[in-house]
């Protein structure tokens, strides 16, 4: 089955605050988008929408295929040394994670850390190359940027645009410039309440 990702017409809301409605997109295989708006206006609430963590307030998702969200939060056992923790999910979820995967990302050196000695940007590391062995079929990226150094984040660019290449979907939610190929964006100013 070909991976797609659609919102139509959904609204937003938080608390007692609506933060966006008539926010609609279709996204099918290999296709890449940016959410933009400052901060507040609903990026991280979009994005767990489209993971199925969040009720829309209005409209609704259709989604194929499985989403990975990637958020500051990393799913990995912070007690176990890294390479335990990628394997436990492994095992789970059937996936695999080659040598060289690994040696791209620079966790090679790393599997014998326990999780919760790792860096920022060597955390987001993991995370994405964890959701990469998932297969999962569609990748919610929030700030993926942040906590990476340069090499870093342009390895993580060229992951997501390799990801896309073979049919998988990106929604981006980043303030920084985002380097993939036909990259779409989304302004969530323009359905701001
Ligand atoms: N559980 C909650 N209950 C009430 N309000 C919430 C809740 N979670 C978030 N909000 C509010 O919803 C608004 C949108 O938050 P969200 O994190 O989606 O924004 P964002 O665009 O991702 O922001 P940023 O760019 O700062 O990351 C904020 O005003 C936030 O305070």
């Amino acid at each position: 089955m070909q991976a797609s990702l659609a919102a139509t017409d959904i609204a937003c809301r938080r608390g007692d605050r609506l933060l966006f409605r008539g926010l609609s997109f279709a996204l099918g295989a290999g296709e890449a988008m940016q959410v933009l708006g400052a901060n507040g206006t609903g990026k991280t609430s979009l994005l767990r929408i489209l993971a199925g963590l969040l009720a829309p307030y209005a409209g609704s998702v259709s989604a194929s295929g499985l989403p990975a969200l990637l958020d500051g939060r990393l799913p990995l056992d912070e007690h176990l040394p890294l390479g335990e923790a990628l394997a436990f999910w492994n095992r789970i979820d059937g996936g695999a994670i080659s040598p060289e995967v690994l040696a791209m990302h620079g966790l090679d050196t790393l599997l014998d850390v326990p999780v919760r000695y790792l860096s920022t940007g060597q955390r987001k590391r993991a995370a994405i190359v964890q959701s990469n062995a998932r297969q999962a079929a569609i990748w919610l990226l929030d700030e993926p940027l942040n906590g990476l150094d340069i090499h870093a984040g342009e390895r993580l660019q060229s992951a997501v645009a390799h990801y896309c290449a073979q049919g998988g979907i990106a929604m981006i939610a980043s303030h920084q410039p985002f380097a993939v190929p036909d990259l779409q964006t989304l302004d969530l100013a323009e359905f701001a309440v």
